[in-house]
């Protein structure tokens, strides 16, 4: 009988009190796609990381095809033929695709040989598995998807035949994430074992052999895909039904409450990022943001939430807005009734070791219904935090711990808890859900509708376009710095939206993933030569 590509026994790790992992046992057979479902600190991520040898387990054992391996550290799993693809890519950005492939792989450190070598291997890997991106590029000038591309290639050129990857179309595109699939459809086919960690269920349903459910750190069900739905892994994950689409009802908007005119931003380089943006968010309404990452989004967020300069206006409830100079803060902004949600929990959201407490005031510590005398009044901040964390289902909910101890999921849940319970008049809100399991999305999905229908303006950016669609009342794309048209939700569907997101706006008819992935790449060609 063949052995396991991956089998692991017993595997418990505790961080302090947390018990992460409690004896999990899972194999998994090699050419075969194994998806890991849980919520939020479940555990998924620790598990991952003693098998990639970045924790070591207080008990159990690993075996890899067959044998029973140590991994103290990455190189090990290197060389068991295990390679990793992270959520947060660890590329160097201004260094080429082939620099970053061979980069920690030298062949004894002369580079020329190796360059020449790598140069070779890497197209033979891009026929084979649909890997293809300009080996002399800098990754600098990559679309995300294609950066994910190189991290791949890394681990291939290291010859790992066991993949992991943590959450990978959490910042791709449909058309990307179609891509990437078919790139895991070839790995499988030529044998590799992929071990796929994901939230998305359509995934799970799509692409995977077999898959496990963790629950608050034990591995709760391991089942054939082809036997389940994605109902029932809900339900396996949370514990209660989980109501799979958002319930809402159509909206009421009034007046309008924010109101955007030929807003441009030119960033530290001299690129302009934003090319005369107009929007207007009324009360009571959601406006989606669609669009690839990259393509001025993030900007537009940063500069509404006070984080960067520009021109033109911003009015929010007929009063104009500071665009650069005093006044123009995040801090100043929030005074204003802006609440601003970062598209990046752990650079813009918290402050990584202050406690979730502290977390839950930062940008709003100078409000003085939060401060007794000169200082703070920690401890009813410190009592509503905890009364915070509990309505957030932020797991543990303990105040005192530092925000980086909790696990991804529970950070945006920190971040979410903090902003959506200022009750603002405008909340601009960035990637809402990424990272975060389904029990909590549907949370999260219920707390925005509601602040909609108490007459909040909402501006929401995701790279998620099933979330644009469940959540949003109309849908404004945005390509290259400017916003391609605005569209009724209920008027417009995924490939129209697929095509504008690739700054096409006369249909080309026939296969529109094809004509968007090679827009983008068009895109990503221009920026590599003017970049
Ligand atoms: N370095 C650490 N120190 C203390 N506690 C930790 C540490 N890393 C993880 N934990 C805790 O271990 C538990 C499991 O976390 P883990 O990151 O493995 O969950 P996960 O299933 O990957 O969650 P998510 O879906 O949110 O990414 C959580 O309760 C988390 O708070």
């Amino acid at each position: 009988m063949t052995d396991p590509a991956i089998e692991l026994k017993g595997i418990s790790k505790a961080f302090g009190p947390v018990q992460a992992n409690k004896d999990i046992s899972i194999r998994v057979m090699p050419g075969t796609i194994h998806g890991i479902i849980g919520e939020n600190g479940a555990g998924k991520s620790t598990l991952m990381s003693i098998l990639y040898g970045f924790y070591a387990a207080d008990a159990g054992e690993i075996w890899v095809k067959g044998q029973r391996t140590q991994i103290p550290d990455s190189q090990a799993a290197i060389r068991a033929g295990i390679g990793m693809v992270f959520q947060h890519f660890k590329l160097v950005q201004n260094f080429t695709v082939l620099e970053n492939v061979i980069l920690g792989a030298e062949d004894g450190g002369l580079l020329k040989p190796s360059l020449a070598k790598a140069r070779g291997a890497l197209k033979s890997l891009a026929e084979e598995y649909e890997l293809s991106v300009d080996p002399d590029t800098q990754v600098q000038h990559l679309s995300v998807g294609h950066q994910q591309r190189v991290e791949i290639l890394k681990a291939l050129y290291r010859e790992a035949d066991i993949l992991i990857l943590d959450e990978p179309t959490g910042v791709l595109t449909p058309a990307e994430a179609d891509h990437l699939f078919r790139i895991l459809d070839n790995l499988r086919a030529e044998g590799k074992t992929i071990i796929l960690i994901t939230h998305k269920l359509r995934e799970i349903m799509e692409i995977t052999d077999t898959v496990s459910v963790m629950r608050r750190g034990e591995m709760t069900a391991t089942v054939k895909t082809a036997e389940t739905s994605p109902e029932e892994l809900a339900e396996l994950m949370v514990g209660r039904k989980v109501l799979l689409r958002v319930d809402k009802a159509p909206a009421q908007p009034k007046a309008p409450v924010l109101q955007i005119e030929d807003l441009r931003h030119v960033d530290g380089q001299g690129v302009e990022r934003l090319r005369g943006i107009s929007l207007e968010v009324r009360a009571g309404e959601i406006l989606g943001l669609a669009g690839v990452a990259g393509n001025g989004q993030s900007e537009l967020l940063n500069v509404l939430g006070g984080y960067a300069d520009a021109t033109g206006t911003v009015r929010v409830n007929g009063k104009d807005i500071p665009l650069s100079g005093a006044g123009c803060d995040g801090m100043a902004r929030r005074g204003a009734g802006i609440a601003h949600v970062p598209e990046d929990r752990q650079r813009e959201g918290l402050i990584m070791p202050y406690t979730a407490w502290e977390n839950t005031v930062f940008g709003y510590h100078r409000d003085p219904a939060i401060q007794s005398g000169v200082l703070m009044n920690n401890a009813a901040i410190r009592e509503e935090a905890g009364a915070k964390m509990q309505r957030f289902d932020v797991r543990p909910p303990n105040p005192d711990l530092a925000a980086r101890n909790f696990s991804g999921g529970n950070q945006q849940k920190i971040v979410l808890a903090r902003e959506i319970e200022r009750n603002p008049d405008v909340l601009l809100i960035g990637q809402p859900t990424r990272g975060v399991d389904i029990g909590a999305i549907e949370f999260i999905h219920q707390q925005i509708v509601r602040l909609r229908d108490e007459g909040k303006a909402i501006l929401l950016v995701s790279v998620e376009l099933d979330e644009i669609f469940a959540l949003s009342d109309r849908i404004a794309v945005m390509f290259d710095g400017r916003v391609m048209g605005t569209r009724d939700a209920a008027d417009t569907d995924q490939r129209e939206l697929g095509l504008l997101m690739a700054g096409i706006t006369e249909d080309p008819g026939g296969d529109a993933f094809e004509a968007v992935d090679a827009a983008l790449e068009r895109k990503d060609r221009r920026e590599a030569v003017h970049g």
